[in-house]
């Protein structure tokens, strides 16, 4: 059976002075999971969300969130988004002391957990661990900051994707690929090709300027479609 695709807008590229209104505009059009991005001061300093924003926003919405913590104090992010009450939670394997640690308790909770990779970041990481998550979370950029001109996805983001798709499929698993950094109509075609099943939603996707939020999904859709043929027809 043909895998979902499954979209997950990034919440920092929102317009953060109205989330709330932001965040019933994505369950109008229909869109999978919220990507929320935990950022804190020593791991990058763009810091876009609070986790008291968080919580006042887990009042309001019924979406799935799905929570990427940036952090170089996973432990104490980890039960602080736990107790929130998320889906999914992935945390980054560069800052992890203890990370078979902490995706038992996240699983624990029965929340899915998944593992947060940097662009240089090897897949061997994954030898032991890949088993027991529900997705990797693969940075095609250097993590931290949307919508950045000045940084394009890695070069080599698609032979990562498809090594690791391919590394899936030999161990017989399910887990969720999901990618995230200028993750554009353009690339999305490729990057479902190469493996992707998770697309975490920006700048180059959903939020265009001088289009609706339904104008970039119906592309957004059309994009994924076409990620779905063989080969790619030209956007
Ligand atoms: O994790 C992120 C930054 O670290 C963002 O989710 C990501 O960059 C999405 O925005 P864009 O598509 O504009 O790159």
């Amino acid at each position: 059976m043909e895998k979902k695709i499954i979209t997950s807008p990034s919440i920092m590229c929102a317009d953060l002075l109205n989330l709330e209104t932001s965040v019933k505009a994505l369950e109008d059009i229909g869109i999978d999971a919220l990507h929320i991005d935990v950022i804190d001061a020593s791991f990058s300093p763009s810091m876009p969300l609070g986790l008291d924003t968080i919580k006042r926003l887990r009042a309001k919405t019924s979406l799935d969130f799905d929570v990427h913590i940036m952090s170089t104090n996973n432990d104490w992010f980890i039960e602080q988004i736990l107790a929130i009450g998320v889906q999914q939670i992935s945390f980054h394997y560069e800052t992890s002391l203890h990370a078979d640690r902490l995706v038992n308790l996240i699983k624990r909770k029965g929340v899915r957990a998944g593992l947060a990779l940097n662009p240089a970041t090897s897949l061997s990481c994954l030898d032991y661990l890949l088993p027991q998550l529900d997705q990797v979370l693969l940075m095609l950029i250097n993590p931290g900051f949307a919508g950045d001109a000045g940084e394009k996805q890695a070069a080599y983001s698609e032979q990562k994707i498809s090594d690791l798709a391919a590394l899936i499929r030999q161990r017989k698993l399910s887990t969720e690929i999901q990618v995230d950094g200028r993750v554009s109509l353009e690339s999305i075609p490729h990057l479902i090709r190469a493996g992707a099943t998770n697309l975490v939603l920006g700048s180059t996707s959903l939020y265009i300027p001088g289009r609706s939020l339904l104008e970039n999904k119906k592309l957004l859709d059309a994009a994924i479609q076409n990620g779905k043929l063989e080969k790619p027809e030209s956007m």
